[in-house]
């Protein structure tokens, strides 16, 4: 299948701030190379300022970049959508109706089938019951769910998501989390920016970011325990390398391994783990 979302050689460069350092400019991402296929889960990790929420950005068409090829996906009228980090950020209506529905103005829609995408949204994310709600008085999950529903309404392909549970509670994170899974058992691409390790354990692919450069693009399985095939690994993982702690079952595997057990499998999740365990026993 085509990748419907396709960077080649991308790169973003803004005028210096601090005129101290000399004119000229900075380079914010470098040649980044990526697909990403309709329903993919991709996730995008990297230290602060190595350019991710950039990336995002790009990807969701709000921001330009300075040189390299955006195809195909980007053509006219068709939005993607963004979640950020900060609820607050995204609230365009007074209320949730309003909210999911602004989105909706720009496309050539009969009205009925505008209320129709709206409520058919709001009811995918379980925001039916606060249609006439101020947003201002929506939880901060609530906020990211309203947003996902706007993008859901529009009929985005793809929805980037930058570190947007960071901000919420371990249930609310769930929600959203879960939310953004099932969107893409319907074929919507997911583009999930975090630094939390625990969340990129489930992406169909993931790529690393540090400097501005994608210095890892694989699965998360690599990703966490380096080259594959490596009996006694001396290499720092990709992960290690970022200065990230992976998740707690693969850093409990890591160290079984360490001791001399074998594993057949290099599990990513404490189910996985535990059945790595027992097939050794
Ligand atoms: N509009 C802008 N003008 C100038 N420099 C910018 C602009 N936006 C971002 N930058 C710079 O680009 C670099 C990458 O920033 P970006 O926010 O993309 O990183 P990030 O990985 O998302 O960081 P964080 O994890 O802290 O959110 C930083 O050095 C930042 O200062």
């Amino acid at each position: 299948m085509e990748p419907e979302f396709e960077l080649r050689g991308l790169s973003v460069e803004y005028e210096k701030a601090d005129q101290a350092e000399g004119a000229g400019t900075e380079t914010v991402l470098q040649s980044i190379d990526l697909q990403i296929r309709p329903g993919q889960w991709l996730g995008v990790a990297g230290p602060n300022g190595s350019g991710k929420s950039t990336l995002g950005l790009v990807l969701a068409g709000l921001s330009g970049y300075s040189s390299g090829i955006r195809e195909p996906g980007w053509t006219e009228g068709r939005r993607i959508g963004m979640v950020m980090q900060n609820p607050e950020s995204q609230i365009v209506g007074e209320t949730v109706w309003e909210d999911v529905c602004f989105g909706l103005e720009w496309l050539e829609l009969e009205t009925a089938e505008r209320k129709a995408r709206a409520a058919a949204a709001l009811e995918r994310v379980g925001l039916t019951a606060k249609k006439e709600e101020k947003v201002e008085r929506l939880s901060g999950g609530q906020k990211q769910l309203l947003a996902i529903a706007g993008s859901l309404a529009a009929g985005s392909p793809m929805i980037v998501f930058d570190e947007a549970t960071a901000m919420l509670d371990p249930v609310s994170r769930e929600r959203v989390w879960k939310a953004a899974k099932d969107l893409t058992q319907e074929g919507t691409a997911v583009v999930w920016i975090t630094q939390w390790m625990e969340e990129l354990a489930g992406s169909g692919a993931m790529l690393a970011l540090e400097k501005g450069r994608v210095i890892y693009s694989g699965t998360p399985s690599g990703f966490f325990y380096g080259k594959e095939d490596e009996d006694a690994p001396s290499e720092k993982t990709p992960c290690e390398q970022l200065g990230f702690t992976a998740p707690y079952p693969v850093r409990l595997v890591q160290e079984l391994m360490r001791q001399g057990f074998r594993l057949s499998s290099r599990p990513l999740t404490v189910e996985e783990a535990v059945r790595a365990v027992e097939a050794i026993r």
